[in-house]
């Protein structure tokens, strides 16, 4: 019976996998070598003492720094795992080169960008990460350039150095009483928020999918992409470099910004556009910059534009070196290495498979409904970046959801605080629901944060981040035995949408699915009845139920060489509104979007991407 494998599935998982699930590839693997022989570890960048002392008790371990790529190649084959921080790149080719005995990769920090993490799945390695050890060194550091730079310290330190006592030169400008912007208000972003009020900053944050009650206990407003924007003196950087924060601060963003405004990024370099920051500070419109992190790292010091600028401090990745945080996550991760060379799935693991491979394969559809609807709701929250435009001329004759503040093309506040799901099954209260509940808050959070969520970590992570989760099981017709799920409903309080059709009539984004022929569909946006197959980037479009809109929309994305691979369009004949969802295999230009918007009877449009996950 599908369901109890799967049960069992979540309990092994749940006691951290004492005995490994004979699906589970990694960590089967993995036991194997470590019961065998006592496991060799390679660490290739500095790692806090504590750390390798642990890790000598029951490895052996070999520490060679700053290797070049063909020397790393070298040596991984005559190692069990590889540990590292942001400086050594395990590309596929490294994982190609160690001819399967590489178990386990240890990222001793938060970011696995330099870890490919395909390539490591793909060769049945684990990888884990350390996730807390180092936020609040990080939040220091953002703290330390914020001092650094209102105060020009290291400019009047090269002063002095070089033989000149240069007051005037050095005039700072003043913390208490102005305002800082903390974008990501996250585990370092809410750790600097913490230390900003304590200097006299009042302290606003912008972060679509934080939980406003968090915030407010802070005493810090979440406040939207513009406001941020708008009343920050200073503006500090702490949400992960993804699609959506790529390029962020650019052109448009730093012109909306107080003239001489001045921001400090100690989260990743894509998320400014770096030209774009040239720009902003050679018109002065923003006065200073200070850097931890840059598009490239190391940077090309020859021609790097900002790099030399005397109006830009910068550091060399540095939010992380602390001594104490160096120990800390040196011990993090060691435990997490250890951990799973014994065949166990740590709290911090990066890439363990949520469900061992034959239960995935049978509850494959209901999994994938469950993280696609996550993912769907989240996908439809108000963010700065967000692909969706609104109708200038259009009256909405729709109920509350368009009143509800949803519109905004330009980022709500967001402040979502709660999670509800519903699920409507054969088995009412004796659906087991923690499998279903976790691949939510994978959908969930994995898009937006730097959390990778596995089964044990998933309520965890959920509480960490101030979410709160309900769940109603609704005993639906059938035998009980052979379905799982008739439907199932993911409901998020209070965030603003992009798409205000998808607010209900309760004032949450609202997305309902089920599984049809074994696959998933989305069922219901909103108000809505739609009819989308949980997977590729879609196009919605709310519109006044009348004739020429699919032929005019379509017309527009032909012009853009956007291909469509389906369309559907679903009314509620009540009040004259219909939704139409096109399947597309690119993303329309925002100046279609924009002309999308102006065709008769189109209210509102934006786009849904990516709603499942590539399958695993
Ligand atoms: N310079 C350094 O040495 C270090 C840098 N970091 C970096 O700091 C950043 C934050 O790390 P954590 O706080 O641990 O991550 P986190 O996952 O706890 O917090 C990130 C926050 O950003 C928010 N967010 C996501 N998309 C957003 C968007 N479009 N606009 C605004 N907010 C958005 C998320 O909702 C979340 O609250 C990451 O980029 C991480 O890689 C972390 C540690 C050290
Ligand atoms: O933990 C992170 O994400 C960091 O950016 C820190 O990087 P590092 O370990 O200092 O190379």
């Amino acid at each position: 019976m599908a369901w109890s494998l799967a049960d069992r599935a979540v309990r092994r998982s749940a006691a951290a996998a004492r005995r490994p699930a004979a699906g589970r590839r990694c960590c089967a693997r993995v036991e194997a070598v470590y019961a065998t022989h006592r496991a060799t570890v390679l660490v290739t960048e500095k790692l806090g003492d504590a750390g390798l002392d642990r890790l000598r008790l029951t490895c052996n371990v070999e520490t060679a720094y700053g290797l070049t790529q063909e020397e790393l190649c070298a040596k991984v084959s005559l190692v069990d795992a590889l540990i590292v921080r942001s400086g050594t790149k395990v590309t596929r080719a490294v994982f190609e080169a160690s001819h399967g005995r590489l178990k386990v990769v240890g990222r001793a920090g938060v970011g696995v960008d330099n870890v490919d993490l395909a390539a490591a799945t793909e060769a049945g390695c684990l990888v884990v990460n350390a996730p807390t050890a180092n936020t609040v060194a990080a939040a220091e550091h953002g703290i330390a350039l914020l001092c650094a730079m209102a105060r020009n310290i290291p400019q009047a330190d090269a002063s002095m150095k070089a033989g000149s006592w240069d007051r005037s030169a050095y005039v700072g400008t003043s913390l208490a009483g102005k305002t800082i912007a903390v974008y990501g208000f996250g585990k370092v972003g809410s750790e600097v928020s913490r230390r900003a009020r304590g200097l006299g900053l009042t302290v606003v944050a912008y972060d679509p999918y934080a939980s406003a009650e968090k915030a407010a206990a802070q005493g810090v407003q979440l406040v939207t992409f513009d406001e941020a924007l708008q009343v920050a003196d200073f503006h500090t950087l702490h949400m992960p470099l993804t699609p959506g924060t790529k390029g962020l601060f650019n052109d448009s963003a730093f012109a909306r910004m107080k003239r001489g405004a001045r921001i400090i990024n100690v989260a990743r370099g894509g998320v400014i556009d770096e030209a774009a920051l040239l720009r902003a500070l050679e018109s002065k419109q923003v006065a200073q910059a200070a850097l931890d992190v840059f598009l490239e790292e190391p940077p090309s010091f020859e021609n790097h534009p900002l790099v030399h600028r005397p109006d830009v401090i910068c550091t060399p990745h540095l939010g992380a070196s602390t001594t104490e945080a160096q120990e800390g996550v040196a011990l993090e991760v060691v435990e997490a290495v250890v951990d799973a060379l014994a065949g166990n799935l740590s709290v911090n693991a990066v890439n363990a498979p949520m469900v061992p491979a034959e239960i995935l394969r049978e509850l494959q559809p209901y999994i994938v409904l469950a993280e696609g609807l996550g993912r769907a709701a989240v996908g439809l929250v108000s963010n700065s970046t967000s692909s969706s435009s609104s109708a200038s001329s259009s009256s909405s004759s729709s109920s509350s959801s368009s009143s509800s503040g949803g519109a905004h093309s330009q980022g709500g506040k967001g402040g979502f605080g709660d999670i509800a799901i519903t699920y409507s099954s054969p088995r009412g209260d004796d659906l087991d629901t923690r499998l279903l509940r976790a691949m939510v808050i994978k959908g969930v959070l994995e898009e937006t944060t730097t959390s990778k969520v596995n089964l044990v970590n998933a309520d965890l992570l959920a509480r960490n981040r101030g979410l709160r989760i309900t769940e109603v099981s609704i005993r639906a017709g059938g035998d009980g035995t052979s379905e799982v799920l008739t439907s199932m409903s993911v409901a998020l309080g209070t965030a603003d949408s992009k798409f205000s059709a998808a607010v209900d009539r309760t004032n949450r984004i609202y997305v309902e699915g089920r599984v049809t022929g074994g696959a998933p569909f989305l069922t219901k946006i909103g108000n809505f009845d739609v009819e989308l197959a949980v997977q590729g980037s879609v196009m919605l479009t709310r519109q006044r139920d009348q004739p020429g809109i699919v032929g005019g929309v379509g017309m527009l994305l032909s012009r853009d060489n956007v291909n469509i691979s389906f369309m559907t369009v679903s009314r509620t004949a009540k009040d004259g509104e219909a939704i139409m969802a096109i399947g597309i295999d690119s993303e329309p230009s925002p100046a279609t979007l924009e002309e999308i918007t102006r065709v008769k009877g189109v209210i509102e449009v934006t786009i849904f991407k990516e709603v499942a996950p590539p399958q695993r």
